[in-house]
Order: structure tokens, then C-alpha cells, then sequence
């Protein structure tokens, strides 16, 4: 009940749009309903008062009465008498809209009012379908408004959610929640706009006709209807639990296909593709045997509806017959009878099918609103910031991912200062926890306890955008759009950054050369994740995107450790470039990129073992020296080797 309050808060936006379907339905409805069942018997009033019809056989009924006269004593005149006049002469009500309509296609000639009739025939129909389509129309604009509301509410509150959330979500799931899901509230939207708007008035229209024509039938009638519900509820039901699990399945679809084309290099290069489609193919045979299943329902529906609806006028058949046998009721009744009911199925099933349609429309709409009653851990601060004077410092600052109580601190009790202007490294094996820091100093997670500080103020205080904004980062993994050299690296401002900024962040990069060299320059596509370009460019692209928006903080972190040599060497002279007078923390592995850090920090295992400069750390003899030494007997090695082999 609460997901279908929370949806019809979505429509709200849409009401008085809403209101105009409701009154346009109504008068399709009566335009549908009205216009056969008054002319009907002005019909039958036509073919059966004389069995000859030419162009001089007058219509008994006088001239149309003065508007004083009585409009009962011209009907009285009128010879032939219709088919079902008994039926007429029910109340008084349908008298009058008799009268109307014969006082309406009045004319001199049997020929002359069928002429008439037909004219209106065809002007009440059209009438009616210009109805529909402004209906129609209406629907989509309030269906379309609802979901891109709906869409845009569902991504919003996914990109606003911490980082962590990413961790633990598949990226699969999460397109299916904002593609798929949303597509199926769309259909909902529209399906039961037209059921429960439209329909209800043609539904009640029938029902007014049909309970003028004999109320125990009626009665009769909507009993087996009820029954028709309850059997159509139950497979809805069932439907609904299946459709859950099915969802499930096409966000998993989602996140494999995802998942491997994106490492569709490691795939190749491990020549796994066949290994690959077999496990597809084992997905592919659950996928489908789950949509069997529920198409085996949703297809029956349809059939069984219909089946029951027939075996329902079947019945009120054989019931009114027995009726008609007995004389009370008139044949003429029964058959007319019989025909509004089976008008009264159309809607009818719209309606039932439209119940199964919002049973899924439910799930997905479900599993939307538990995105967006999501709420991100991280909650900002309203202190604005553009930049420090001081420092930043880490106070005895404790960290982990895991919130259990038995799990290790990823970072523990670590404390350090970096002060404006100066670079300051974190080095360490893999694992001690120099991305931590960065992610900790970028609010990507709250600390665990201590805190962090920019000129003595809490981070927890700050606008976490600012404070972003302020910083520009190059992290491990470079991750470029599918755009233009341009857009990508323009994407670290808010805003279109002028050309003049782009060329200059890519000079400070080293990158302006090899752009240069682009057939297209700066305008140059780069590919799917910037597949287009060398590992040592697209690090250079990276650095230029955290040079544009001219940060106060840069934050390096391994960024030239994916490298060979020679890139190594082009990528680090941009770094040196990008570095000069600017605060900065590098985190590196390779120690050569180090060692004119103002200060080296060497983590382990989540706390600070040592630090302070190359020189002070060398002559500490420790972890640092350690590290040094294996690194730099390594290199020495390797060159030693190589040479060796050239020899
Ligand atoms: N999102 C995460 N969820 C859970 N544990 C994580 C997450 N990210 C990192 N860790 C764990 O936290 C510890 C520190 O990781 P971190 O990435 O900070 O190390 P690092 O020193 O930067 O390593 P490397 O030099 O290999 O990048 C590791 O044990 C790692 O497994």
C-alpha cells in the first residue's frame, strides 16, 4: 500500500492533467455508450415499420411538436413501434432521450432520418476517436513527466551516495534500476491510466444501461464477474513473486555483461571465450526458463479472462432465457442485454490485465523506492571552503571498511602534517593503507575516530564538494570518457573551461605535444575509456584534468607505477612540472619519485612506522632504507642484466 502512495506522489506534479483524462474520458465514455443505444432502436424503428422502403414511403411520426407541445404525445403518434419499446417505457429518463433523438433525425422520409442517423453515426464516432487521441496524448505527456521525474530522482540518489555504496552495488544494478525499472513504471503508468481512468466510465455507463434493463440479471452478472477477480488476483499474485525474481536475474544479466566486456582484454588475452559463452549460455538457459514460467501466466491471463468472461454471459444467457421462457422478460431484453455485457468486456479486461501490468509495475517501482529511501552515510557539512592558508593535518586518525567489531584497522592511530607549499610522500608495501589516507582526506568515508583538519577545522564541518573541488587528483586507475580530448580534460571544472585553460593544464601535463599531433587536435575522440590512447598519455590526460581547475591541494596517487620506463620518465617530468609550487601529497612505490618530497611518510600495516626526508630517513637505517635498498639493488640488477644480454 505504501509503494502505491509513494507512486501516486509521482503523479501529483500530473493532476490537473489527470483531471482533463477523467473528464475527456467521461464524455468518450457517454459519447461510445450514448450514441449506439440511442440510435438502436431508432434503427430498428426504421426496418421494421415497413417492409418496402422508397423515397416516397413518409415516416408516420408528425412534424416535429411546437416547443410547447407535450414531446410524449408526438412519440405516441409515431405507428411502427420499435423493437424493444417495452424496454423504453421503463422510466421515464429513456422516454426523454428517446424523444431527443427522434425529435433529432426527424425527417419527412424513412430515407431522410436513416440519412440523418448515419451523419451522426459518423460524427459521434469521430468525435469520439478525437476524443481518444486527445486522451491518448494527455496519457503520454503525464506517463513521460512521472518517469523522467521518477529517472532523474533515481539517479540523482545514486551518484549522491559515498563511495562505498558503489563497492558494495553492481554497476548492472544499478543501470537496471534507472533503465529497466523505470521503464516498467512507465508502462504501469500508462496501462492503468487508461484502466482506471478511462475505463471506470464505460464500465459505469454499461452497468446504468445494463441494470435499466433488468437489475436481478445485472446482479447476476456481476456475481460471476467477482468470481472472474478473485481466479485473475490469484495468478496476479503468483506473478508478482515471480516477476521479483526475474528482475533480480536481468540486473545480474546486467552486471555480467558489464563486467566482462569491460574486461574483455583479459578475456581475450586468456583466450577464455569459450569459457566465457558456456557460463553465459548456463545464464542465458536459467534466464530463460524463468521467462517461460512467467509468461506462461501473464499469457493465460488474457485467454482465461476472456474464456470466463464468455462463460459469464453464458450463464446470464441461460439465466435471462429461463426468465424470457417464463415471460418475464422479453426476448428482444435478453439480447440487448447480452450485447452491453459483452460491451462491458472490453474494459472489463483492460481492467484485469491491467492489474497483472501493475503488479510488475509495483515490483520495479518497490525496488526504485528502496534506492531512493536510501540515505548516503556521509552526511555534508555546511562550512563553504576554497582553499587553506595552513595546513591539513590527520589527528590519530583510525579507519576500516569492515564496521565489525572483530575487524582490523585499515588505518591506525595515524597522525601527520602537510603544511602549504610543501609535497609530502606515502610510501609503503601494498596494502598499509596510502590510498586510505587520500580517500579519507577526499571524504570518500568518514574516519572511524580522530579526525582530519584543514586549517584546524574538521573536515566532517566542510562541504564535501568544495572540498573536492579544491583538490585535483590523479589516482591509480585514470578513468576517461568516451569524449573528446577536450571534454576529458575540461571535466575536472564546473562549467566549460576556455580553450586557453585546456592547452595550458595539458602544457603543465606534457601533453600537449602528442594532442597536438591528433588529427583533430583537441577535438580528437579518444574511445571507450580512452582505449585510443597509450597507457603514458592517458595518464598525462588524467594529470591535465587535475591541472585545470588550478588546484590547492594535488593528490598523486601511483600514478606512474602502470608504466615502463620510458613513459615512467615522461609521465614523472609532468608530475615535477605539475608539482612546482604547489601543496601535494605523492603516493608512490617507486622511491625515485620521492626523494624531493619536503617529507616522506612510511606507512605499514595502517600506521606511520617512520618519516621525514630522504636523507634523514637514509640515515634512520629502517623501513625506509630497507625499501631503498631492495628497490634500488633490483634496478641495478636489472640494468646489470639487460646489459649483459646486449652483450
Ligand atoms: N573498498 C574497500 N573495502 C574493503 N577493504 C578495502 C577497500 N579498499 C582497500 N581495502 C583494504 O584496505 C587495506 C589498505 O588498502 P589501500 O588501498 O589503502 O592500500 P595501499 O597502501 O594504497 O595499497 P596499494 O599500494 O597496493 O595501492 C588493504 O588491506 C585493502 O585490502
Amino acid at each position: 500500500m505504501k509503494v502505491y502512495l509513494r507512486f501516486l506522489r509521482y503523479l501529483a506534479p500530473s493532476k490537473s492533467r489527470i483531471s482533463l483524462v477523467v473528464i475527456v474520458s467521461m464524455i468518450t465514455s457517454l459519447l461510445s455508450v450514448v450514441s449506439i443505444y440511442s440510435i438502436l432502436p431508432l434503427l430498428n424503428t426504421l426496418f421494421t415499420s415497413s417492409s418496402t422502403v422508397s423515397q416516397e414511403t413518409q415516416i408516420t411520426a408528425p412534424v416535429p411538436p411546437p416547443t410547447d407541445q407535450a414531446p410524449e404525445k408526438s412519440v405516441s403518434k409515431i405507428k411502427a413501434k420499435p423493437f424493444n419499446q417495452n424496454i423504453f417505457n421503463i422510466d421515464e429518463a429513456k422516454e426523454s432521450i428517446k424523444i431527443f433523438f427522434e425529435k433529432l433525425f426527424y425527417a419527412e422520409s424513412k430515407q431522410g432520418m436513416l440519412l440523418k442517423v448515419c451523419l451522426f453515426l459518423i460524427f459521434a464516432f469521430a468525435l469520439k476517436n478525437l476524443f481518444i487521441y486527445i486522451n491518448k496524448q494527455l496519457i503520454y505527456s503525464i506517463e513521460t513527466k512521472t518517469t523522467k521525474r521518477l529517472r532523474d530522482d533515481v539517479f540523482e540518489n545514486i551518484i549522491e551516495m559515498q563511495l562505498d555504496y558503489f563497492n558494495k552495488q553492481r554497476v548492472g544494478s544499478l543501470m537496471h534500476h534507472v533503465n529497466h525499472e523505470v521503464q516498467m513504471v512507465n508502462n504501469t503508468i500508462s496501462t492503468s491510466l487508461v484502466s482506471f481512468l478511462q475505463a471506470p466510465f464505460s464500465v459505469i455507463v454499461f452497468l446504468v444501461v445494463l441494470l435499466s434493463l433488468n437489475w436481478q440479471l445485472t446482479l447476476f452478472a456481476l456475481a460471476d464477474v467477482g468470481l472472474i477477480f478473485i481466479i485473475i488476483r490469484t495468478v496476479g499474485v503468483r506473478l508478482k513473486k515471480l516477476a521479483k525474481g526475474f528482475e533480480r536475474e536481468m540486473g545480474n544479466m546486467n552486471s555480467i555483461l558489464q563486467e566482462k566486456f569491460n574486461g574483455i582484454k583479459v578475456i581475450k588475452a586468456s583466450a577464455f571465450e569459450d569459457v566465457e559463452f558456456a557460463r553465459f549460455k548456463s545464464f542465458t538457459t536459467d534466464f530463460r526458463r524463468r521467462m517461460i514460467k512467467i509468461n506462461r501466466l501473464r499469457n493465460i491471463i488474457s485467454p482465461l479472462n476472456e474464456t470466463l468472461l464468455i462463460a459469464a454471459i453464458a450463464m446470464v444467457l441461460w439465466f435471462g432465457g429461463i426468465q424470457v421462457f417464463e415471460g418475464r422478460m422479453e426476448g428482444n431484453e435478453l439480447l440487448l442485454f447480452a450485447f452491453t455485457l459483452y460491451s462491458v468486456m472490453g474494459p472489463m479486461k483492460s481492467f484485469s490485465e491491467a492489474y497483472t501490468q501493475i503488479q510488475r509495475g509495483m515490483v520495479a517501482a518497490e525496488s526504485l523506492f528502496s534506492v531512493l529511501g536510501t540515505e548516503p552515510d556521509i552526511q555534508n557539512g555546511s562550512r563553504p571552503i576554497n582553499g587553506f592558508s595552513h595546513s591539513i593535518r590527520f589527528e590519530d586518525v583510525c579507519f576500516k571498511y569492515n564496521k565489525s567489531n572483530s575487524a582490523p584497522y585499515v588505518l591506525d592511530h595515524v597522525s601527520f602534517e602537510v603544511r602549504k607549499g610543501e609535497m609530502v610522500a606515502l610510501v609503503g608495501q601494498s596494502g598499509s593503507g596510502k590510498s586510505t589516507v587520500v580517500d579519507l582526506l577526499l571524504r570518500f568515508y568518514d574516519v572511524h575516530s580522530g579526525k582530519i583538519t584543514i586549517d584546524g577545522v574538521d573536515i566532517r564541518q566542510l562541504d564535501y564538494k568544495q572540498l573536492r573541488r579544491m583538490i585535483g587528483v590523479v589516482s591509480q586507475e585514470v578513468i576517461l570518457f568516451n569524449d573528446s580530448i577536450e571534454q576529458n580534460i575540461g571535466y575536472g571544472v564546473h562549467g566549460q573551461a576556455p580553450h586557453e585553460n585546456i592547452v595550458k593544464a595539458a602544457k603543465l601535463a606534457n601533453a600537449h605535444a602528442f594532442i597536438e599531433e591528433k588529427p583533430l587536435k583537441y577535438k580528437t575522440q579518444i574511445g571507450d575509456r580512452g582505449i585510443q590512447l597509450s597507457g603514458g598519455q592517458r595518464q598525462r590526460l588524467a594529470i591535465a584534468r587535475a591541472m585545470v581547475k588550478n588546484p590547492e591541494l594535488l593528490i598523486f596517487d601511483e600514478a606512474t607505477s602502470a608504466l615502463d620506463n620510458e613513459s615512467e620518465k615522461i609521465v614523472q617530468k609532468a608530475i615535477d612540472h605539475a608539482l612546482e609550487n604547489r601543496t601535494a601529497i605523492v603516493v608512490a612505490h617507486r622511491l625515485s619519485t620521492v626523494k624531493n618530497a619536503d617529507r616522506i611518510i612510511v606507512m605499514e600495516r595502517g600506521h606511520i612506522a617512520e618519516s621525514g626526508s630522504h636523507d634523514e630517513l637514509m640515515s634512520n637505517n629502517g623501513l625506509y632504507k630497507m625499501y631503498h635498498d631492495i628497490q634500488f639493488s633490483g634496478t641495478a640488477k636489472e640494468k646489470k642484466e639487460s646489459s649483459s644480454h646486449k652483450r
